[in-house]
């Protein structure tokens, strides 16, 4: 009976893979851009394989793959991969002339199949035109006002920092990772302005946020493969992890976010928005009684939680964690950090968002580390709105693109010695801060990262508070941590240890 059923399955499963061979083959042939390769399109390796295209030649980093094409082909090279035909921008430039200057063809996202299961084409990140532009100025304009509010953005990181850092002081010195803590804070801020409230850390509801945030951003990395070969979402056996990042998404709403916005729809006053959320539906009801036409609802406003959250966490907490990696396995650029908050903030007190233009070498340190740990490397990809020509090339409506902005941070014309960790790159001799327009890990043009400003504002003051309060050590008698990246969602450290010990303990420097 039991082979009867092998001998079926085997059958059947071999008569499936016949099929989609057949109809990848089909398709491939009717989609496969360059089954009549358009003429002037950017140069680039030859796609060796019917279907896969140039698939094989990238790695999952593919970092050092796309640093060798651009010496070969330019700061403009095509790749196909799949049913898509990929345009990598590459080198200042480019990007600027491109996402700046005529950033208005490049502002839309390509309609992938994984930016459909994240953002169902809904909120910000995933969605283009008119729907994007209105949920992205209206969500910028909420966060000012949110800002401008009873507890300001600096006040939330304030208050957050005492949990941190009491956390971090009860480790007690010895060896931890401190991923978890880190994301503990930095997503804080994103609730307390999502919902108006922070969390405990060890609040069960707030882990399984944090956990279906880290499950969904883990398997977004290999998810992508279906925008390429979308066939790959109908296999057997959810191999690409699609139906986890279905299933991921679908909690995440249902849990957190669908009940958390039901509150705020029962317990609607106008004249006490302390929320994001609570903010976004004000502006929904007024543009509706005003009888604008409007893209505002509760299905976006949904999507845009959703994203923030996601977005606000991964990207800081990286820098973050990228920053004490630094500080323990460089102690004496940590000891330059301790001297200058010693210097200009002393014990007595706080850092504050106003200490910024005192603290340059901390500011050199974290300008440092955005450039070398590039945590958003190849930003998010984005598509050409409608056919255009840029130094003789042509670059066909609906290609995708992708923003290297590795190749800018990581450019040796510019920085020199792009590998090494050198704050001293950014103060003058003078002793002031160097800004170098170069510096690009937000991106650029109308679609760079929306929250720049509250990013930075939490890692200057998490970092500087942390430096002021603790001196972090890699752990003893264990080899150092490697500086080696994951590339994934985010390119994160690989995980590390660090032991953290309070300054006024014999221990400081
Ligand atoms: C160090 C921290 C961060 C870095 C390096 C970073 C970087 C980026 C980059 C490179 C993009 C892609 C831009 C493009 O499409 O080309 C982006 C988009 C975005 N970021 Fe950030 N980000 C950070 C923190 C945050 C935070 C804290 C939030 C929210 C509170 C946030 C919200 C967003 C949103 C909503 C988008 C999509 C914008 C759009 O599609 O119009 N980011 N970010």
């Amino acid at each position: 009976m039991l082979d009867a059923i092998g001998d079926v399955f085997v059958c059947s499963s071999v008569t499936w893979a016949l099929q989609i061979v057949l109809v990848s083959l089909l398709w491939w042939r009717s989609a496969y851009p360059w089954s009549g390769v358009p003429s002037r399109v950017p140069p680039g390796p030859r796609p060796m394989i019917p279907i896969l295209g140039n698939f094989l030649q990238l790695e999952i980093d593919p970092r050092k793959q796309f640093a060798k094409f651009r010496r070969r082909y330019g700061d403009l090279f095509s790749l196909y991969i799949g049913n898509k035909h990929i345009i990598v921008l590459n080198g200042f430039e480019t990007l600027q002339d491109l996402l700046v200057k005529r950033g208005y063809k490049l502002s839309d996202r390509l309609e992938t199949n994984s930016m459909e299961m994240l953002g169902g084409f809904k909120g910000i990140i995933s969605t283009s035109g008119k729907l994007w532009r209105e949920q992205r100025t209206v969500s910028l304009a909420l966060l000012q006002k949110l800002d401008s509010g009873k507890q300001s953005t600096e006040d939330k990181i304030q208050e957050e920092s005492v949990y941190l850092l009491d956390a971090i002081a009860k480790e007690n010195g010895m060896a931890f990772d401190p991923n978890l803590l880190l994301r503990n804070a930095v997503s804080n801020i994103t609730c307390n302005m999502l919902f108006g409230q922070r969390y405990d850390y060890d609040s069960d509801h707030f882990q399984l946020v944090l956990c279906i945030i880290s499950e969904t951003l883990k398997t977004v990395g290999i998810s992508t493969a279906m925008n390429y070969f979308p066939f790959l979402e109908y296999l057997p056996g959810d191999v690409f992890g699609v139906g986890k990042m279905k299933a991921n998404v679908k909690k995440f709403n249902e849990i957190i976010v669908d009940p958390v916005i039901k509150h705020n729809i029962d317990n609607y006053d106008p004249d006490n928005c302390n929320s994001f959320i609570a903010l976004y539906l004000k502006e929904m009801y007024a543009r509706r009684d005003a009888g604008e036409e409007t893209t505002l609802d509760v299905e976006n406003l949904e999507h845009i939680v959703t994203e923030i959250l996601a977005a606000g966490t991964e990207a800081t907490t990286s820098t973050l964690r990228w920053l004490l990696l630094f500080m323990a396995t460089n102690p004496e650029v940590q000891a330059k950090c301790y001297q200058d908050v010693q210097r200009h903030v002393g014990n007595g007190r706080k850092p504050v968002l106003t200490d910024h233009d005192n603290l340059i070498y901390v500011q050199a340190v974290i300008t440092e580390t955005s450039r070398l740990a590039a945590v958003i490397p190849l930003g998010a990809p984005r598509s050409v709105t409608e056919d255009m020509w840029y130094k003789g090339y042509r670059l066909p409506r609906n290609s995708m693109i992708i923003t290297n902005l590795d190749s800018v941070l990581m450019d040796e014309k510019i920085w020199g010695d792009p590998k090494v960790f050198r704050p001293e790159r950014f103060i003058s001799e003078d002793g002031k801060l160097i800004h170098r327009e170069e510096l690009i890990p937000f991106s650029m043009g109308k679609r760079k990262c929306m929250a720049e400003t509250t990013a930075k504002s939490e890692v200057f003051l998490f970092f500087s508070h942390m430096i002021q309060r603790f001196r972090f050590i890699t752990e003893p008698e264990k080899p150092a941590p490697l500086i080696e990246s994951v590339f994934a969602a985010t390119n994160a450290p690989q995980a590390f240890k660090i032991c953290a010990f309070p300054r006024s303990t014999p221990n400081q420097i």
